[in-house]
C-alpha cells in the first residue's frame, strides 16, 4: 500500500498520446520483444492519466497444465503490462513487489486483456495496479495483480546485465526502444 504521503500519478509532457501503440522495449523482451521466439508478444497501447491496455494471445508454448496458461506466464503478462507504465511517466524502473490473484483458468487460445493503472509515486517507489480479462475488455477477470515498481538508474543494467547483451545493444541503440526514447546513453 502506497504510505499516506504519497503523490498522485503525473503523466509526463513527453508521453506518448492516448491511443499510440508503444511497441517493444526491447527486441529481445520475454514479454514483449518480437525477436523472441516462445515469449509473449505483449502490444501494449497508452491509456488516458498514467494508465495501459495491452493484449497477449495464450500460445501452445505458454502451457502449464494442458492446454491451460502456465501462471508463471500469467504473471510475466501482468508484470510486462505494469512494466509499460514507465513510458507515461518517463522513468525507467523495475519490479520490486508483484502481488497476483489468479482467479480464472486461462485456455490456450485466449486473447488476454489487460489492462494496468499507476495509483501512486512516492519518491522512487512507483505503485500500480492490473488486471487481465478474457476474451475482450469487459470479459471475465482471470487475473490480477498490485506492484511495486523502483525507479534504478541505468547502471542497474549495464552492472548487472550480461556482457555481451548489454554490448549487443551498445553497438545497435535501435534494439532498444527506451535507448532512443529516454536518450539514455550507457
Ligand atoms: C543498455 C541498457 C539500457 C537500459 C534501459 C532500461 C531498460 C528498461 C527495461 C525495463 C524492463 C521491464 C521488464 C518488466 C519489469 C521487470 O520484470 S524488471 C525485472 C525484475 N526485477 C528485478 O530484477 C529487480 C531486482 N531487485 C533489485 O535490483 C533491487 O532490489 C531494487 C528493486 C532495484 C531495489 O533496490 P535498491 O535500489 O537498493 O532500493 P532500496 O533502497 O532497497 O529500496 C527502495 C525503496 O523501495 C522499497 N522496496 C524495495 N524492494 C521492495 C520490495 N520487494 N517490497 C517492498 N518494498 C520494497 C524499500 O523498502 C525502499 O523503501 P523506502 O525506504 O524508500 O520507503
Amino acid at each position: 500500500m502506497p504510505p499516506p504521503d504519497a503523490r498522485p500519478p503525473v503523466r509526463h509532457p513527453d508521453a506518448p498520446e492516448p491511443g499510440t501503440l508503444l511497441g517493444a522495449h526491447y527486441d529481445q523482451c520475454f514479454g514483449c520483444g518480437h525477436e523472441q521466439p516462445h515469449g509473449l508478444r505483449l502490444d501494449a497501447t497508452a491509456g488516458e492519466g498514467v494508465s495501459i491496455t495491452a493484449e497477449f494471445t495464450v500460445q501452445p508454448a505458454h502451457q502449464g497444465a494442458p492446454g491451460l496458461a502456465h501462471g508463471g506466464v500469467l504473471a510475466t503478462a501482468l508484470d510486462e503490462t505494469l512494466g509499460s507504465l514507465c513510458w507515461l511517466l518517463q522513468t525507467i524502473a523495475v519490479t520490486g513487489r508483484l502481488e497476483t490473484d489468479f482467479v480464472r483458468p486461462v485456455p490456450v487460445g485466449t486473447v488476454l486483456h489487460l489492462s494496468a493503472r499507476c495509483t501512486a509515486v512516492h519518491g522512487r517507489k512507483i505503485f500500480s495496479s492490473a488486471v487481465g480479462r478474457i476474451g475482450s475488455p469487459d470479459g471475465p477477470v482471470a487475473v490480477r495483480a498490485d506492484a511495486l515498481f523502483i525507479e534504478v538508474p541505468v547502471a542497474h543494467f549495464t552492472d548487472n546485465g550480461r556482457d555481451e547483451d548489454i554490448k549487443a545493444v551498445m553497438e545497435n541503440p535501435d534494439r532498444m526502444k527506451v535507448t532512443r526514447a529516454f536518450e539514455v546513453n550507457p
